[in-house]
């Protein structure tokens, strides 16, 4: 079945995703999500700093955390115990040894929370997330912008249980955003380092 189908979306099937986008949905279970939203319910997050403001969205950095003042990725606290069962099973979707993905972003939607366009920042290569809760739409554009035209944003849908990698030219050569989530949604990203050093980048996300 295409998303489309399921989500009545202004995205035909034939729609060409960027390379090195991939996409599955049900890659939970409703139990594992459960499980899942549980522990995050037990873990610190807090308002997102972001470029001297504060965003809507809550997170959780493990592994490293980002200094957008200084422009510098910081040691962050270990990945917790109840992230490591989906940390492996997000690494072999995805090709990867577990300990690569040694970033983990735990992220709260509350509703109308959006997630402004932005390129992940260059420290990371590998952005893999997990979407739970709500339904998020996620939006792709062209970076730098090439004859921006309203059509040129691809819209996807993100259903809870759903993964998605972002990669080569679907990680360097676009944006994402997420629009404002009609009620609560998680997402847990895990992210490889990246050996790219900041070439002008636009605006930076994961934070
Ligand atoms: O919540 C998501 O799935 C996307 C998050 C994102 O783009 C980011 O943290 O950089
Ligand atoms: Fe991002």
């Amino acid at each position: 079945m295409q998303q489309s189908d399921l989500f009545d979306l202004p995205m035909p099937a034939a729609t060409p995703m960027p390379a090195g986008w991939r996409f599955e949905p049900g890659f939970l279970s409703a139990a594992e999500e459960a499980e899942l939203l549980a522990a995050i319910a037990q873990l610190p997050l807090h308002e997102a700093e972001y470029k001297g403001y504060t965003a809507r969205r809550r997170v959780a950095n493990f592994g490293t955390a980002y200094d957008f003042a200084a422009h510098r990725l910081l040691p962050g606290p270990p990945i917790p115990e109840v992230l490591l069962g989906l940390r492996e099973r997000v690494a072999t979707w995805a090709g990867l040894a577990p300990d690569a993905l040694s970033s983990a972003l735990v992220a709260e939607y509350r509703a109308g929370t959006p997630l402004g366009w932005h390129r992940d920042v260059p420290d990371f290569e590998v952005v893999v997330g997990v979407s739970l809760g709500t339904p998020a739409r996620m939006r792709l554009r062209r970076y730098p912008p090439v004859n921006p035209r309203k059509a040129d944003v691809l819209n996807v849908e993100l259903p809870p249980r759903s993964i998605y990698r972002l990669e080569g030219e679907a990680r360097w050569g676009w944006q994402h955003s997420i629009a404002p989530t009609p009620a609560l949604r998680h997402s847990v990203t895990f992210r490889t380092r990246s050996t790219r050093r900041s070439r002008g980048l636009g605006p930076a996300g994961a934070g």
